[in-house]
């Protein structure tokens, strides 16, 4: 059993916000970029020093794994600090990699293990044990890589990785930045161009990450949209030091509370502005949403800014399916947004959603009906009939194992005319450890 399945059940009824929200906070770290940074720093020759790391399960799951491999990774004050083992020089883990509730945590240390001659086996807790798998263990198989998964595609896994791993040339099915970073990782200790086609643009925190390690990166655009990433193995990193911005798929929870909670207006110091994770600001604007960056900069080679949030009306949106990769995690909590806006918004394109720590599209839709909000799924849209102003609450939301959904449903509960009972807010820490307490500290009364 993982260490999240010990956690007993944590329920809360959640009220209507008794006052605005306002105040200024900074959210945690970008999960994306913290689990990177401390992959690529145990990859790496020398001592890299993280400032802003994310603390939370997830993250803490890979920093277990990059250990089991050998990397000396601790806390030192509020950084973290790695002393990386250098590819190709990794230790075979001496236990069970257990990556917890971790999607990204789980398919990019599949590609890591692919072109390491070792074996290694790999579970997760009961969410991550039903995601598909053979989206990474397929192509990285072409790589020399054995793979033996229960039921061919899911998690507890064993790997034997390849010992002089071939690189691979692999155009990717679905948009997934995880699977494009997986294969990527594998081609870094394979002799070769490592080539990976992406149709639809994903994030590209670990470009961007290789490239300030030292690594040569090409992306190259394709006739007919998307582009081509390479990278030429065996490669190197040079251990080097990594700031990481706030996270911007977190700072969707109070963002979506400041707008709801009539007379709100927050600041939101240090968020990830990376343009290929901006789809919920520009979904937001199109509703009418008021929000105003300050003071845009450049920190450890990712943009970043400060965001003023000021509630008002909102009207109803219809996203396009090719926006979903720069905001496919923020769907449950736009879905609320959508419940208290005029009108009836369209989200698109939402099949990923099924593949999530829960089925995000069912379990999204089933949160917004038990709260008094018309919904309806047709294909892989979901469609959101507004309230025009606070939804009626009432309901009681099963998360699911899932942070976001659990998030979603205090926004909610925030948000509506009675209150919402959350059926366990344990899995929150996830991605936001100190959720509640930075909600409450923008005046959110949650649990008082
Ligand atoms: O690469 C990453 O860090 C992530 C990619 C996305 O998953 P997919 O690649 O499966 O879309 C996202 O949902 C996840 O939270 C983090
Ligand atoms: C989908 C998510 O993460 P992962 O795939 O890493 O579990 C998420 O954080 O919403």
């Amino acid at each position: 059993m993982s260490r999240t399945e010990q956690i007993k059940p944590a329920p809360l009824d959640v009220h209507a916000s008794p006052r605005p929200l306002s105040g200024d906070i900074a959210v945690p770290g970008d999960k994306s970029i913290s689990h990177r940074a401390l992959m690529f720093a145990g990859l790496a020759q020398g001592t890299t020093r993280i400032v802003g790391l994310l603390e939370g399960e997830d993250v803490l799951r890979t920093a277990d794994a990059m250990r089991a491999l050998g990397a000396d990774i601790r806390r030192e004050g509020r950084d973290w600090v790695v002393d990386g083992r250098g590819i190709g020089s990794l230790d075979e883990p001496a236990d069970v990699l257990d990556m917890g509730n971790s999607g990204t945590a789980a398919r990019l240390l599949c590609g890591i293990l692919a072109s390491h001659d070792m074996t290694a086996v790999m579970t997760g807790d009961g969410s991550l044990r039903k995601r598909p798998m053979r989206r990474v263990t397929g192509p990285l198989a072409e790589c020399g890589a054995t793979f033996l998964t229960r039921s061919g595609d899911r998690l507890p896994l064993a790997v034997r990785g390849a010992a002089q791993a071939r690189p691979i040339s692999y155009r990717l099915p679905v948009a997934s930045a995880q699977v494009k970073s997986a294969l990527l990782l594998a081609g870094l200790n394979a002799s070769g161009l490592t080539r990976i086609e992406e149709p639809v643009a994903t994030r590209d925190h670990t470009e961007n990450m290789l490239r300030h390690f030292g690594v040569p990166v090409d992306v190259t655009p394709l006739e007919g949209g998307g582009c081509a990433i390479s990278v030429q193995g065996p490669a190197r990193l040079a251990a080097r030091d990594v700031i990481v911005p706030g996270d911007p798929s977190s700072a969707a929870f109070p963002i979506a509370a400041a707008l709801l909670v009539p007379g709100s207006s927050i600041l939101l110091r240090g968020v990830g502005l990376n343009p290929l994770r901006t789809g919920l600001l520009q979904t937001l604007r199109e509703m009418g949403a008021d929000l105003r960056l300050e003071n845009e900069r450049v920190e450890g080679g990712e943009p970043v800014g400060d965001l003023r949030v000021t509630a008002g009306t909102l009207t109803a949106v219809d996203v396009p399916p090719e926006r979903a990769p720069s905001m496919i995690d923020e769907y449950p909590v736009l879905a609320v947004v959508c419940a208290a806006a005029n009108g009836r918004s369209r989200l698109r394109g939402l099949a990923e959603l099924r593949v999530k720590e829960s089925d995000r599209l069912s379990a999204t839709a089933a949160l917004l009906e038990a709260n008094g909000v018309s919904v309806t799924i047709e294909g892989d849209d979901l469609l959101v009939s507004g309230c025009g102003g606070p939804p009626p609450g009432g309901g009681s939301v099963a998360t699911h194992m899932d942070h976001r959904l659990a998030m979603s449903a205090v926004v909610m509960g925030l948000a509506a005319r009675q209150p919402v009972h959350v059926d366990d807010l344990g899995f929150v820490d996830t991605s936001f450890p100190g959720f509640v307490r930075l909600m409450n500290g923008l005046g959110a009364g949650i649990g008082a």
